[in-house]
Parts: C-alpha cells; structure tokens; sequence
C-alpha cells in the first residue's frame, strides 16, 4: 500500500496515526489527513508526525489506496457525499466509525472494496484491541496490507460484520470502562486516607500487573483470581460486596448498552 488518508483528524484519526508512524509501517510521507474545518488540528498533525494535510485539493483522493474514514456517525451521509465522487475505481475505503455498516457505505460510495473495523485509542501506543470485516471486494492483498496496520497497532480479530457491534461495545469503548474503574478505585483509596499520587500509582501498577499476568500465564482469570483469595480473607470480602452489588449483571448491562447503542447508530443511517 503506497498511500493512506485519513478522513477525519480527530481523537482516533490521530490514535491510528501515532501509532502506524511510530511503528514505521507506513512512511509519514505516505500519510496524508483531512477534515472539515479545522485547520489548526491539521497543523498540528502534520508537525506532530511529519504528515500531510489536503485541504482544498479533493482530486488528490483520485491518489491514494487506501482512505480511512474516521469521522463521527453522525457525519456520515455528508462525507460520503464530498468524497465520493473523488474516489478511484479501486479505492479500498476503511471505516472506523461505530455503527455504520459496510452496506451503507456500498450505498453511498459504490460498489468497492470496503473494510469495517473497531479499533481503540489504545492504538496510540501500539496497544490497541481491533475488529474487523470485510466486504467480498477486498482483494487479498489489501486484506493482508490493513490487517498488517491494525496488527502494528496492537491486536486484530477478523469477525462477522454484525459481531462488531458487540466488539465495540467491548474493547472499543472498553478503555472508558477500565479509566472509570481507576477513577472510582482512587476517589474510594483517597476516601480511606491514601495520598491521591500514591494510590494512582498502586492501581495502575495493579491493572498493568493483572493485565501482564493473565497474557503471560494464559491461566484462567478465575484461577488467577482464586490465587489472591484467602479463605476468609480481604479479598473474599471485597469479593462478597461486588457479588452482593451484582457486579456481573452490571457489567453484562454495560456491554449490552454499548452494543444496543451501536445497532441504533447504524440503523438510524
Ligand atoms: N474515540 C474512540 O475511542 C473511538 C472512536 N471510534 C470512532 O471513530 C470515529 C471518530 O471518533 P473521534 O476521533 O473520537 O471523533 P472526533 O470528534 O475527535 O473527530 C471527528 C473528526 O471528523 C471530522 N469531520 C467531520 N465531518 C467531516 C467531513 N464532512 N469531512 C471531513 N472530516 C470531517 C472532524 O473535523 P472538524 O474538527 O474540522 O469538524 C474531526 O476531525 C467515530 O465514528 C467513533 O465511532 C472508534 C473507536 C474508538
Ligand atoms: O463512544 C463511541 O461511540 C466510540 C466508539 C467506540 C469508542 N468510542
């Protein structure tokens, strides 16, 4: 792949940016970036990571192999509109935009290679948790060459189409799940006396470690969780008081939330 550009320059655009530039899978020359009317988000990506902004230029999308549509839900219909006219025959066209589906986009870019994935912000650091679809038109070899950029910015899962609902709802709004928990963790550590810089530092030491060991051992959480509880212990006392909360059934609402949320974006397309 020679050429990627990025429909959308926000939060996620700059993630998967970050994370392809640092990790060298794609020369900065080769990666260029558009939006709709910021024109200080685009400067300060291109000196950030030595990329290139199109601003008025829209025959320039005719160049490129691969455009990375990253763009809120809502915003969809009209970027469909500006670029499709500008599109190449063979323009391979990824979405990573929640909810919407490779058939609207069939719909409103033609007929043409498209990929549907869910990637996280993690990507920023070469961690992310992606999934991803694809239409039939995607050749082999671009499916190797997105799989290769979503593989250099963490980890890929190739799934049904409509299991990337359920994928976004997990790993895709995921990191706010888990930032949550920090904040809830350090109010509760601070509540109980903790120096705020101390307890942050302990629990995302804590996190980091939890999320090491079940990667490294590849032990069931279950196991690993049995191996912190002492029969009557501190543990199986803070256990007790999520189980008595439902903790289970609180995060089952979550995802279901999330996923329920995601469907709604896509049908209201
Ligand atoms: N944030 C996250 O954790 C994740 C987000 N996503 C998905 O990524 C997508 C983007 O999210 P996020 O980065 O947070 O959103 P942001 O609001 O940060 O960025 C949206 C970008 O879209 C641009 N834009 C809007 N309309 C147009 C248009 N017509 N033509 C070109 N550019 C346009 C905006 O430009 P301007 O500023 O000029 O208006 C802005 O750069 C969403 O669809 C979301 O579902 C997926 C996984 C995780
Ligand atoms: O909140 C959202 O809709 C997007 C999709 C996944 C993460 N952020």
């Amino acid at each position: 792949m020679e050429k990627i550009l990025f429909v959308g320059a926000g939060q996620m655009a700059e993630a998967i940016i970050a994370g392809i530039v640092n990790k060298r899978v794609i020369y900065e020359d080769n990666v260029y970036v558009m939006n709709r009317s910021d024109a200080e988000r685009l400067d300060e990506l291109e000196s950030r990571y030595g990329i290139t902004k199109v601003c008025e230029d829209r025959d320039f999308i005719k160049k490129v192999d691969l455009v990375v549509l990253a763009t809120k839900p809502k915003d969809v219909e009209k970027v469909m509109e500006d670029i499709a006219p500008y599109l190449g025959e063979d323009t391979t066209v990824l979405s990573v935009i929640a909810g919407i589906s490779i058939n609207t986009f069939e719909k409103g870019l033609g007929k043409r290679p498209i990929a549907r994935s869910m990637p996280n912000t993690s990507a920023t650091i070469g961690k992310s948790a992606s999934g991803i679809a694809f239409n039939e038109a995607v050749s082999d070899r671009m499916q190797q060459s997105i799989l290769s950029l979503l593989n250099a910015i963490g980890i890929v899962k190739v799934v049904e189409e409509d299991d990337l609902h359920a994928v976004t709802a997990l790993s895709g709004s995921g990191p706010a799940y888990i930032y949550y928990l920090v904040e809830a963790m350090e109010e509760a550590a601070v509540a109980q006396g903790l120096d705020a810089v101390d307890a942050r530092e302990l629990i995302v030491q804590t996190i980091y470690g939890a999320a090491s060991m079940l990667k490294k051992t590849g032990e069931e959480p279950s196991v690993l969780r049995e191996n912190v509880t002492s029969p009557g212990g501190t543990t199986a006392a803070g256990l007790r008081s999520l189980e008595d909360h439902n903790f289970k059934t609180i995060i089952s609402d979550c995802l279901i939330s999330a996923e329920n949320r995601s469907r709604q974006l896509g049908s209201s397309k």
